[in-house]
């Protein structure tokens, strides 16, 4: 699963000239960056300055020095400890305010670049990709990404030159000691590669079963209502109990080798101590060594192996960010919908005609939804589409707005193929009012600014009026300001409608697409619904995706639909009159 992916092995350069697109967002903050690598490369090299002295002291001292000269020493170096300490202190500040500066304004740019291009992909990418995905793309990789930035690549760099310093220092104390304590390493190294990646693997699989696990969690909560109108809280605690099993059993067979691996490093450090403390002893005997360096390059060597300790999971965590870069670099090569927001504004007269136009969605180009669809609406015309769920009406409306193209036939408005059309200019003048209208979090009032963000108070509260939603807002006690909550869910349907009509009022369309409501409103909420809707329809073509005769009734003409091809078409009272027609039938059913 996405784990699988997403970590690469350090030599893969695909991957590294991938993660080479990054510095393009850190390049304006090197200013502030180099200096902070600089500041810690100090910071590094002050800590083994530190231990180094330290030790010196200590084993001066447990070596028998004493006396006022001693004690004069032994102030000196100790004056020198807080010195040193304290200067790291400063610049370890300085040098985390620097990292934190130059890489978090580098990923806010990321993750703004990255939201700007999701928003702009093409509906198809988007089905493609499904919405949870980019979301955690962008949530989590880009959050590795920071996390490799922050914490990883300076760790890595700290323990180098720690490491490095370290080597260099002990060598020069006694060239035979190191190599034998050093000889003891790649044992350590080998065990590690071994035990590592059977263990990396497992844990990985374990995290795949975890994640289908709250999957399970996130579907079962967001359609609470469903499991227990169902009463079926039994079977979803049923899945999540199997996806938990495999969990189980994975993490538990991933426990023999990891308890294997710790417990041979134990054992295996413990060894190595045991053989280079006797080696080393054995040199103090033959006075190979004196006590002062002795305890230097004790105290030297524990900070190479806790530095060393450290390098597997620095590793793995680059690994993981590697994947977790591919894939965001991933999304921006996407190609997105043109951006053309600064054309001038063009007001269409509304004349529609689709001709002949045949189309499969890209995920299932084998399944054609629509077959030589042609409607053809005069401006200010009124056309009903009708016809069983699935029969294409929402994809032949998704055509009009260039959510996809058609695989053939051609789409004019005013006489113009859509085709050649700026984005812009063809969708401010097409306007949805859908059937179930999900609202923003923030003020009714943005809400109804949605399509005209410029609009001034007299602008919304007159389309609010013409809406039939100003009264119910005013009552309220903030007024236009009132926010609607998560999705607007305290606002009940009828007049969540109203502030969507509200919306498309402002918005002002050449073409209004009506996708109707299908769950039914209380008389009066239905009348103050349809009112408002006749007065969006004036002066404006109008698509309506239709459920409720009523409304087919008035209709210029009214488009039968089924598998997607237009079985009948003609005014209400023509249709009925045809006899055995589809729509006679339906109208007959609806009627009695
Ligand atoms: N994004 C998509 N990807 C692939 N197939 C799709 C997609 N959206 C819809 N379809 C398929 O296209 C067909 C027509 O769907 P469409 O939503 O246009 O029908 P509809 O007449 O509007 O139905 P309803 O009245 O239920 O909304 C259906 O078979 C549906 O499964």
């Amino acid at each position: 699963m996405a784990e699988e992916r997403a970590s690469k092995k350090l030599w893969d350069r695909a991957a590294w000239k991938d993660a080479g697109f990054f510095l393009n967002y850190l390049r304006p903050h090197y200013n502030v960056f180099i200096p902070a690598l600089i500041a810690l490369a100090i910071t590094g090299g002050m800590t083994i300055l530190f231990i180094k002295e330290l030790a010196a002291v200590a084993g001066k001292g447990i070596g028998g020095a004493h006396g006022p000269e001693w004690m004069a020493e032994l102030n000196h170096s100790v004056w020198y400890l807080v010195a040193l300490i304290s200067a790291q202190a400063v610049i370890a500040f300085f040098r985390i305010m620097l990292f934190a500066k130059a890489s978090e304004r580098a990923l806010a740019a990321l993750r703004l670049d990255t939201f700007s291009r999701i928003i702009r992909l093409p509906m198809g990418t988007l089905n493609h990709r499904r919405v949870g995905e980019l979301a955690s793309r962008l949530a989590n990789d880009v959050e590795a990404m920071r996390e490799t930035l922050v914490v990883t690549i300076p760790m890595l760099i700290r323990h180098t030159v720690m490491l490095t310093l370290c080597m260099g220092l002990i060598l020069n104390m006694s060239v035979k000691l190191s190599l034998f304590m050093v000889g003891t390493i790649p044992v350590v190294i080998v065990m590690i590669a071994i035990f590592g990646a059977r263990i990396r693997k497992l844990t990985r699989r374990a995290q795949d079963n975890l994640a289908a696990s709250q999957v399970v969690v996130d579907e079962s909560l967001q359609s609470i209502v469903s499991v227990k109108a169902f009463r079926n809280e039994a079977y979803e605690l049923a899945r999540y109990d199997k996806n938990l099993s495999e969990y189980l059993r994975t993490v538990l067979r991933a426990a023999v080798p990891r308890a294997s691996f710790i417990a041979f490093i134990i054992f295996a450090f413990s060894v190595a101590l045991i053989l280079v403390t006797w080696f080393a002893m054995r040199m103090l005997n033959d006075g190979g060594i004196g006590k002062e360096e002795l305890t230097q390059f004790a105290g030297l060597s524990g900070m190479i192996a806790a530095s060393f300790m450290q390098f597997p999971e620095l590793i793995a965590q680059l690994q993981r960010s590697l994947g977790a870069t591919e894939r965001v670099r991933e999304i921006l090569r996407d190609e997105t919908e043109p951006e053309d927001d600064n054309v001038a504004k063009l007001h269409f007269k509304g004349e529609i005609d689709m001709r002949d136009v045949s189309f499969a969605y890209p995920t299932r180009p084998e399944a054609v939804v629509l077959r030589d669809f042609s409607l053809q609406a005069k401006a200010g015309q009124r056309i009903a589409l009708v016809g069983p769920s699935g029969s294409g009406k929402s994809t032949s409306v998704s055509l009009l707005f260039r959510f996809y193209d058609p695989t053939s036939g051609e789409i004019r408005i005013d006489g113009q193929p859509i085709r050649d059309m700026s984005l812009t200019t063809l969708r401010r003048n097409l306007a949805l009012v859908p059937q179930e209208v999900l609202l923003f979090g923030g003020s009714i009032r943005e809400n109804i600014a949605y399509g005209k963000p410029d609009a001034t108070e007299e602008e919304i509260i007159s389309a609010a009026k013409k809406a039939n939603a100003h009264d119910f807002i005013a009552g309220l006690t903030d007024g236009y300001q009132t926010l609607v909550g998560d999705r607007g869910t305290q606002l009940s349907g009828g007049q969540r409608q109203r502030i969507a009509i509200a919306r498309a009022i402002l918005a002002d369309p050449a073409i209004l697409i009506l996708d109707e409501a299908t769950s039914s409103l209380d008389a009066e909420s239905e009348r103050l619904v349809q009112d408002a809707l006749d007065k969006l329809m004036e002066n404006r073509t109008s698509i309506i995706i239709a459920h409720r005769l009523s409304t087919v009734r008035r209709c210029d003409q009214i488009l039968v639909m089924s598998g997607g091809a237009i079985l009948e078409r003609g005014t209400h009272d023509e249709l009925v009159a045809r006899p055995g027609g589809l729509y006679g039938s339906l109208a007959k059913l609806q009627l009695e």
